[in-house]
C-alpha cells in the first residue's frame, strides 16, 4: 500500500544527475532481456542486490559484467535506454543526465559510435512520446580501459557534443576506483574541459586516494561523484575539502549505492550529513537504480528520514539540484518555473 509519504516523494519533481545506464536497468527490463537470451543462464539475483543485502564494491562490479552480457546489441540498448528514461519520468524526474560507457561488441557488430547514436535515438524517441523529462547524456570513461581509450572517448564525445543539439553535455570518469591511476587520465580530461565538455568525476569513492583526488580537484571538475572519503573524519583531508568548497563543486550523493557497496557503514553515517550541514550543494542521486534496487523517490525519502529533513527542506533540496545541471541557463530557468508551478499541489 502506498502511504501519503510515498505519494509525496513520488510526486516531488526531481533532478537526477548520477545514473549509469546499465546500472539503472529495472527488473522488469532485465526479465525481457533474459527471455531473449536464455542460453546465458542469467538469473535475476545476478543483476540486482535486494533489500537489506550488501556486497563489496568489488563484487558490485561483477553485476555490471552480467548486465553487459544481456545488453550487447543496438536493439538491447534502445530498449534499455527507453525503459530507463520512462521509469525516471514516471518517478517525476523532470531532468535527467544519463551516463554510459560506449562499448564495442565484436560478436554483434556494435561500435562505440553506434552505441552513442542508439542512446541518443532512445532520448529522441522519449521526447517524441511527449514525456515530461529533459534528458542529457554524459559519455563515460571506464578507468579500466586506460588513458588511450579515455582520449578516444573524449574525441568521440566532442563530435557528439557538436552534432547532438545540446544533448551530449559532458564526460564522466567512472569504473572500478581501485583500478588505474587518476593521474594518467588528466590529459584526456583537460582536453574535454578545453573543448567545452563538462566534467563529472567519481572521486574518493574508496579510501586512501588523497593524491589522486587532489590532482583531479585541480582541474577542477564541474561535479563530484560520491566524494565519500574527502573529509578528514574518514581519512580525507581539510585541504581536499577546502578545494571543493573554494570551487563550489557540487557533490552527487548516492546513499543506497554506498551502503550496499559497503563504502559507508550505515545510512546515518553517510557523508550527506557532513556536506549538507555546511550548506554545500549536495544532490541526491541513485547511481545504479537497477543494481541497487532503488529509485530516486526512495533515496529522497531515506535522506529525509535518516537526517530529519522537513518537507520544506526536501523541496529545497530537489530545487537546488537545478543549479547543478550541465544544461545551459535557459534550461535551469524552465525547470525552476516548473518547480514553482508544481509547488502548491505537491507541498500542500
Ligand atoms: C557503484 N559505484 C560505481 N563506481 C564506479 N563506476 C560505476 C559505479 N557504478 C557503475 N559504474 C560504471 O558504470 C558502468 C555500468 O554502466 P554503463 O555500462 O556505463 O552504462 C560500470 O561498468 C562502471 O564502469
Ligand atoms: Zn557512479
Amino acid at each position: 500500500m502506498e502511504t501519503e509519504a510515498d505519494v509525496f516523494y513520488r510526486q516531488l519533481p526531481k533532478v537526477e544527475l548520477h545514473a549509469h545506464l546499465n546500472g539503472s536497468v529495472s527488473s522488469h527490463t532485465i526479465e525481457k532481456l533474459i527471455k531473449t537470451k536464455p542460453h546465458l543462464n542469467i538469473e535475476h539475483n545476478m543483476t540486482a542486490i535486494g533489500k537489506g543485502q550488501s556486497r563489496t564494491l568489488d563484487e558490485c562490479f561483477q553485476y555490471f559484467k552480467v548486465i553487459h552480457q544481456l545488453v550487447d546489441t543496438e536493439e538491447d540498448i534502445l530498449m534499455v535506454a527507453t525503459d530507463v528514461i520512462r521509469e525516471f519520468a514516471a518517478d517525476s524526474v523532470k531532468y535527467l543526465e544519463l551516463r554510459s560507457t560506449p562499448r564495442e561488441e565484436k560478436n554483434t557488430g556494435l561500435t562505440k559510435k553506434g552505441y552513442i547514436e542508439t542512446v541518443l535515438r532512445a532520448i529522441q524517441l522519449c521526447k517524441n512520446e511527449g514525456l515530461d523529462i529533459d534528458v542529457r547524456f554524459l559519455v563515460a570513461i571506464d578507468r579500466r580501459n586506460g588513458p588511450q581509450v579515455a582520449m578516444e572517448t573524449v574525441e568521440l564525445a566532442e563530435e557528439f557534443m557538436l552534432s547532438s543539439d545540446g544533448v551530449v553535455v559532458g564526460i564522466d570518469l567512472s569504473g572500478d576506483p581501485t583500478v588505474g591511476d587518476g593521474k594518467t587520465f588528466l590529459p584526456a580530461l583537460e582536453r574535454a574541459k578545453n573543448c567545452g565538455l563538462k566534467l563529472s568525476l567519481h572521486l574518493s569513492e574508496v579510501a586512501a586516494q588523497l593524491e589522486e583526488s587532489d590532482l583531479l580537484l585541480n582541474l577542477p571538475p564541474d561535479r563530484i561523484g560520491h566524494g565519500t572519503f574527502l573529509h578528514p573524519e574518514v581519512g580525507g583531508s581539510q585541504s581536499l575539502v577546502d578545494k571543493v568548497l573554494k570551487n563550489n563543486i557540487p557533490l552527487e550523493l548516492c546513499l543506497t549505492s554506498n551502503i550496499k557497496g559497503q563504502t559507508v557503514p550505515c545510512y546515518s553515517k553517510h557523508h550527506f550529513k557532513y556536506w549538507y550541514q555546511m550548506g554545500h550543494p549536495s544532490v541526491i542521486c541513485t547511481d545504479d537504480k537497477g543494481v541497487f534496487y532503488t529509485d530516486l523517490s526512495q533515496e529522497y525519502q531515506l535522506a529525509a528520514s535518516t537526517f530529519g529533513l522537513s518537507r520544506e527542506a526536501v523541496w529545497k533540496l530537489s530545487q537546488q539540484a537545478i543549479d547543478c545541471i550541465f544544461a545551459p541557463e535557459t534550461v535551469k530557468q524552465q525547470l525552476k518555473q516548473k518547480w514553482t508551478i508544481l509547488k502548491p499541489q505537491v507541498l500542500q
